[in-house]
């Protein structure tokens, strides 16, 4: 799939009209937050499930990535969430890598509470994140899936805990097919998987926000700001983020 090209930090363009204040109207940030794991975990089952909210009848092998987004409101302010669904499969991942990492504000890692290998796999997606030089002010959570299995169990949550204490993630165990079912760790509340993501967004909110360092009369242009990361191929960003 062709990327979106949206990996900046606002949607919308400085040249729009103004505002009756005179202001130009307030763009709309946007979170880019990557989910990865092994193939088969539940990766498009648990984006789908927050953006479209319900369980998708099928899914088929991601190839490259997929996005999803939704639009919320924290706090008065909307931010769009755009979940990059990316491929498990070596195979259908290779030339997409760079992109996915590119400006990320957040990682979320799958497992599969009912599949070991996708649990021991975990340090390699770390490793991953890790050579695409993510810092650690990212925040990163850790997700087991397909708790409504939970007669299939092979990844107990006491190990999980211990592995995301060690490195610092929470973890949140959940379904995409039924989030808010018994076996998911938020029984009783309220949807599971929306909570999930929805932590991330306020997380990423309460961060020291964005702030513009736009160059004298540039003003006018139509800009995109990243959270600080440049990797140097949009030659025309030059925005930084102050609390990097
Ligand atoms: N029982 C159960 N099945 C699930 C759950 N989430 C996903 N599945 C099933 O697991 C299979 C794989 O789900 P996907 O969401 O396609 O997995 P993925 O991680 O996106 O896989 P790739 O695209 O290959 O990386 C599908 O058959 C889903 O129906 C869940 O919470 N419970």
């Amino acid at each position: 799939m062709a990327e979106s090209g949206s990996s900046a930090g606002f949607s919308g363009s400085q040249t729009g009209s103004l505002t009756g204040s005179g202001l130009p109207p307030p763009r709309t940030r946007i979170f880019k937050i990557i989910v990865i794991g092994d193939s088969g975990v539940g990766k498009t089952c648990l984006t789908y499930h927050f953006c479209a909210g319900k369980f998708p009848e099928k899914t088929e092998a991601t190839i490259g990535v997929d996005f999803r987004e939704r639009l919320v409101e924290i706090d008065g302010e909307k931010i769009k969430i755009q979940l990059w669904d990316t491929a498990g499969q070596e195979r259908f991942r290779k030339s997409m890598v760079q992109h996915y990492y590119r400006n990320v504000h957040a990682v979320v890692f799958v497992y599969d509470i009912t599949n070991a290998a996708s649990f021991r796999s975990l340090p390699a997606w770390i490793e991953e994140c890790r050579q695409h030089a993510l810092g650690s002010e990212v925040p990163r959570i850790l997700v087991g899936n397909k708790c409504d299995l939970r007669d299939s169990v092979q990844v107990w949550t006491d190990v999980a805990q211990q592995f995301a204490d060690a490195h610092s993630m929470p973890l949140f165990e959940t379904s995409a097919k039924n989030p808010n079912g018994p076996g998911d760790s938020n029984h009783g509340n309220s949807d599971h998987v929306e909570a999930i993501f929805m932590t991330v967004a306020h997380k990423l909110k309460s961060q020291k926000p964005l702030v513009l360092s736009q160059p004298p009369g540039a003003l006018g242009a139509t800009v995109s700001l990243s959270r600080g990361r440049d990797d140097g191929a949009d030659g025309a960003r030059s925005w930084a983020c102050s609390s990097c």
